[in-house]
């Protein structure tokens, strides 16, 4: 598929219809935001919260690939709901897609299916103002400009001309990755959460200070993980309360498609030895990284990796990671990885903010396993590396290290050393040499294992030493590592106890359990 992707899903419940919350009117935000705030993370929450609202979705892709439906799963949300999507290709949304963008809106005003709103997640380097005017020419009205903000980066992303001008025009800034303190007297679990999550509060409030300066006005609402009320974003009643009214002649409708440059994207297919490439449709032998300077102030480049066979995570974690640490210019790397040494899992593979980096897979393949990786960065050269690295991590013989023998070793004295510390699970071995391991919850002080073993996955990913992967089933959270050759056991094991003691003190200092909870107790949280 060539150009920018953008994938219009429509709801097609024909139950329970309602007239559309406007009094029959379709309602419509536009969901702006830089690359990783966490735009995507605020539509999963809106589409899983959203009741009986029927909501049309139409998400836009910078990069040349689909990776956010696939990232967002709407083949899962397509079967459950009846949706469909629609594939709309070439270029930026806010610059050349405009034909098929109208399309797509017009596709939801014509159907049948009376929505009560309509959803469009901008690029995170798209402008929204193009949009704007699109949403003019077919006759819908937009409601609400909410952008999606990393509280952590703000202070280092402002710079970017791209980013004050997506906060230009908003009503509803998100504040994002940071959750109020004020959450402990709702439920425990909460505080809990928001003490490990990322943002400090002299973060919040710099970035605060920011946003009072750029927005005009906007409604700032701190967050975490998006999770805010439904019909903040969508319900239409909300912006009287707000005493938001949207005008769409206040968005300036200033860029003119025709002036601007055509953006090239490229993908790279690797197709087995040897290597091969091909990208917008031209095969090349050596691997070369695409996109265009970025049309508005900066210049920002795309690729993407593909793989149908699976990667290796021993090369994956000691070249390919080391690889994007040293690329200083990568800004966004997003996808679903086919890891030879866990193959039945997805693992969803996200680097965004301050270099947070976390892999995790919580589903099984529903069609033919394949990696894709979106790297977006502003360095073309530094991009080619990464893509390079990727390629030599793929294992096109689809065959498990030979070197397996060592590593197991290494994995089965690691295993001893968690099982002996009793802040942790029983951990486990399979019979790839990767340990299975997590931190034990409490029940009775309501930290769940997910949000201790999650917030561990963060610390250490973050110091980027050791790379610790996740799986999730249900309840289920563990933690996986895989001790390389060139990482010893012993250091690794250092690591990790020093950042659950990090991860418990948090716990400790802000839990105000009453109980006797054994649990807790040999948790050390008291
Ligand atoms: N710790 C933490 N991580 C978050 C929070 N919100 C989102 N994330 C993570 O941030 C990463 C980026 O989130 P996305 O929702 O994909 O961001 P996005 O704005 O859609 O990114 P682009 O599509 O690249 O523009 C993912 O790994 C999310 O899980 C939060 O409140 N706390």
């Amino acid at each position: 598929m060539e150009g920018n992707e953008m994938s219009v899903a429509f709801e097609n419940r024909v139950f329970n219809r309602r007239s559309g919350l406007g009094g029959g009117r379709m309602g419509c935000t536009l969901i702006t935001g830089f690359l990783g705030g966490g735009k995507t993370t605020l539509l999963k929450h809106l589409l899983d919260h959203r009741d009986d609202l029927r909501l049309a979705v139409l998400v836009n892709e910078f990069a040349d690939s689909d990776v956010d439906s696939l990232l967002l799963d709407s083949a899962r949300l397509n079967r459950a709901f009846n949706l469909s999507t629609v594939s709309l290709t070439h270029g930026c949304a806010c610059c050349e897609v405009s034909g098929p963008f109208r399309e797509s809106l017009q596709r939801i005003v014509d159907s049948k299916h009376n929505f009560d709103c309509l959803l469009i997640e901008t690029s995170g380097l798209a402008r929204p103002d193009k949009f704007v005017a699109e949403l003019k020419e077919v006759g819908i009205h937009l409601d609400l400009v909410v952008a999606v903000v990393d509280a952590e980066s703000l202070d280092k992303i402002i710079k970017i001309d791209i980013v004050r001008k997506q906060l230009e025009h908003v009503d509803i800034v998100l504040l994002n990755k940071y959750a109020h303190q004020l959450l402990l007297f709702h439920h425990l679990e909460l505080i809990i959460s928001c003490r490990c999550d990322l943002a400090t509060l002299s973060q919040i409030s710099n970035a605060e200070d920011i946003l009072e300066e750029l927005t005009a006005g906007a409604k700032v609402v701190r967050s975490q993980f998006c999770k805010v009320p439904v019909d903040l974003i969508i319900d239409c009643s909300k912006l009287q309360a707000l005493n938001i009214e949207k005008n769409d002649e206040s968005m300036p409708g200033v860029l003119s498609h025709e002036s601007l440059p055509k953006m090239a994207f490229q993908r790279y297919i690797y197709d087995n030895s040897p290597l091969q490439f091909s990208s917008s449709g031209h095969t090349s032998n050596q691997p070369s990284v695409g996109g265009d300077s970025f049309p508005h102030g900066e210049s920002f480049s795309s690729a993407t990796f593909e793989a149908e066979v699976p990667l290796s995570l021993v090369v994956f974690q000691s070249k390919v990671l080391k690889s994007m640490r040293c690329a200083s210019s990568l800004i966004r790397a997003k996808g679903i990885i086919w890891f030879a040494e866990n193959r039945e899992s997805r693992f969803v593979f996200q680097w965004s903010g301050l270099k947070r980096v976390e892999a995790i897979s919580g589903q099984p393949w529903e069609s033919s396993p394949k990696s894709c990786i979106v790297l977006i960065g502003t360095d073309k050269s530094e991009l080619q590396t990464i893509i390079s690295q990727l390629s030599a991590s793929a294992n096109p013989h689809n065959e498990v290290s030979s070197e397996y023998g060592n590593l197991r070793e290494h994995a089965k004295s690691f295993a001893s050393m968690v099982a002996s510390d009793d802040r942790f699970k029983e951990p486990s071995l399979n019979k790839t040499p990767l340990v299975i391991f997590g931190l034990k919850g409490s029940p009775l002080r309501g930290v769940k294992e997910s949000q201790l073993s999650g917030a561990l996955m963060h610390v250490v990913n973050g110091k980027g030493n050791i790379f610790l992967t996740a799986t999730t089933f249900g309840e289920d959270y563990n933690l996986q590592i895989l001790l390389d050759e060139k990482s010893t056991v012993i250091d690794a094991w250092s690591e990790i106890r020093s950042a659950t003691s990090i991860v418990v003190s948090k716990v400790r200092s802000y839990g105000t359990c009453s109980l006797t909870c054994s649990t807790c107790c040999s948790l050390k949280y008291k």
